[in-house]
């Protein structure tokens, strides 16, 4: 790798914060950035800051995290590039004003040239978590720029070299009065939440999350969360092939050291499959790491002492049993992949967000028993796996909620940097990536626009007000319900009619939908 120089983290000062979020907001009035034109120079300008970056951006991943280069191309660096790419590619068609017509708009006012115009909301303030310090802080920089925004972005401060080379890269190669980055934690994140935004995108804790939402609503700011959850894995005995779920759960647990709100923080497995899973894990292990996990230059490192302490106290505290792993080095920030097997909910095991190399497999009778506990644990973590027949991961889906859902693999759903990725209920609001990322920093603003000449044929909405008329127009464009007061769908003449000649009868009363 090649050898660079990343300066000492720096905290913004706090008194700078206020000018800087005025600077965007500035150049957010100058209406620049609603030239799409801008928006696709500032998208290559992004692509190619990555590009020449990449030395710098990898070489402070390895050293806040220890991540290894193979990682940070794969889910952080080529992976932006492909959504600078994606947003490009695209932002013409997402960009265009929607023309709006029937069955959205009723016949009678089809005249008035209804459309959705797609406007930016404005200047927005991303803040952004550790564990993917490049990713999760510039994937939604890239909706805000496609949308037409300008921002502010707070990397966090626990990967302090990300941080510094993130702040020179896009400062030094966006357009510096529409996009800036603060340095720093708490005091400067305080600072920047007594700014008005139109609108903030904050990945992170519950916790914190709780925070954010709390000071945004003083101001009716509103926020995009992008939380964790205790993420449920399911494997039933209709598994088609438990050693690959194994595998996968191992991948699941391994990259980034487990360091992913989305990867499994449980496993539910029914009872007879236990013992053949641990084995199947073990050999995962063998095969991922065959000098031990260690020795492996793949394994990712806890990011500090803070985040060792907390996976370090759930497995001195677990009253469950390790089956696999259990090694831990401080000095190292290293946690060896653990798998404990546990017996009750409350195990610190289940009770808490892991959010690490450690996971734990909680047994169950049937598939009844493992969504009960599911549910209990968090009802709306944000995601789930399931390893089941077609049929029981099926059932699964429909039976408990998550924000995003994998089956037969890890987290695969939030993976790929095209499609929507959020959570649901405490586990998330909002989604983004792909598409959903324009739309997240978009406002739909619908507008009309009514002729003139259609005056006199609009007329009877003017007092006088004429009931005769009202009726009238009623009687011209009023929906008959073809329900009954039970909610029941009625047979109408169409479903004789059909029944008669064969056609196949519609509308049968009795019918629920
Ligand atoms: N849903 C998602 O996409 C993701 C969610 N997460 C969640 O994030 C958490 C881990 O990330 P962390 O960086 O530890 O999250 P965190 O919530 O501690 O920090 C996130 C950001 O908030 C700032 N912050 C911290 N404390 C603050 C306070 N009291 N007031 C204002 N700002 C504050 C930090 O400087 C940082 O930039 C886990 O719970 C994980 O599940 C992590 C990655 C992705
Ligand atoms: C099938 C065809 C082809 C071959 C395709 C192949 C070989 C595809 C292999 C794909 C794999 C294994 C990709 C793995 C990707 C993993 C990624 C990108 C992980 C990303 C992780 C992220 C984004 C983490 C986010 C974390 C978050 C949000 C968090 O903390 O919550 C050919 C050969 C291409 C031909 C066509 C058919």
């Amino acid at each position: 790798m090649a050898e660079v120089t990343i300066p000492p983290f720096e905290a913004t000062a706090l008194d700078a914060i206020p000018q800087i979020a005025s600077t965007a907001r500035g150049s957010f009035r100058t209406h620049k950035t609603k030239k799409l034109a801008w928006r696709k120079v500032q998208l290559r300008k992004l692509y190619w800051a990555l590009h020449d970056y990449e030395p710098q951006l990898l070489a402070a991943l390895k050293e806040d995290l220890r991540k290894s280069a193979f990682e940070a191309l794969l889910s952080e660096i080529d992976w932006l590039k492909k959504d600078c790419m994606f947003m490009l590619d695209h932002l013409d068609k997402f960009a265009k004003d929607e023309k709006l017509r029937a069955p959205h708009v009723p016949a009678m006012y089809s005249i008035m040239n209804f459309r959705i115009r797609k406007e930016p909301v404005g200047t927005v303030l991303i803040i952004g978590p550790y564990n993917y310090p490049v990713q999760l802080l510039l994937a939604p920089l890239v909706g805000a720029i496609g949308a037409g925004c300008t921002a502010v972005l707070k990397p966090s401060e626990l990967t302090p070299r990300c941080a510094m080379v993130i702040k020179d890269m896009i400062e030094s190669r966006l357009d510096s009065s529409a996009f800036a980055v603060v340095n720093g934690a708490i005091p400067e994140t305080n600072a920047l939440m007594n700014e008005k935004w139109d609108k903030i995108f904050f990945t992170g804790s519950a916790a914190v999350g709780t925070i954010i939402a709390r000071k945004a609503a003083e101001t009716l700011t509103p926020v995009v969360l992008e939380l964790g959850g205790k993420n449920p894995a399911f494997i039933t005995k209709s598994c088609p092939n438990l050693a690959l779920a194994a595998r996968r759960l191992m991948w699941g647990k391994t990259m980034n050291a487990g360091q992913i709100c989305m990867s499994q923080n449980y496993v539910l497995i029914e009872k007879e499959l236990v013992e053949t899973f641990i084995v199947y894990l073990k050999q995962a292990y063998k095969d991922m790491f065959p000098q031990g996990a260690k020795q492996s230059p793949d394994l990712a490192r806890i990011v500090n002492q803070r985040h060792f302490q907390r996976l370090k106290k759930m497995l001195d505290n677990t009253r469950g049993r390790i089956v696999m792993g259990g090694e831990v080095d401080e000095a190292e920030l290293y946690i060896e992949p653990t798998a404990v097997l546990v017996n009750s909910v409350d195990d610190p095991m289940m009770a808490e967000e892991s959010f690490g190399p450690i996971f734990s497999i909680y047994p169950v009778n049937s598939l009844d028993e493992a969504l009960n506990v599911a549910n209990l644990v968090h009802r709306t973590p944000l995601s789930l796996m399931a390893f089941g027949s077609k049929k029981e991961n099926e059932r699964i889906l429909n039976e408990m909620t998550s924000g995003g859902a994998t089956l037969n693999d890890a987290y695969f759903h939030g993976a790929v940097n095209t499609v929507p990725f959020g959570g649901v209920g405490d586990s998330g609001w909002g989604s983004y990536r792909g598409k959903a990322s324009f739309d997240c920093f978009t406002h739909f603003r619908t507008v009309a626009e009514t002729p003139g000449w259609a005056d006199s044929l609009l007329a009877v909405r003017y007092m006088p007000f004429d009931m005769g008329k009202l009726k009238l127009l009623s009687r011209l464009t009023e929906k008959k319900p073809n329900f009954d007061r039970d909610g029941k769908v009625v047979k109408g003449l169409g479903y004789w009619v059909g029944l008669v000649f064969g056609l196949g009868g519609r509308g049968v009363k009795g019918d629920e939908n």
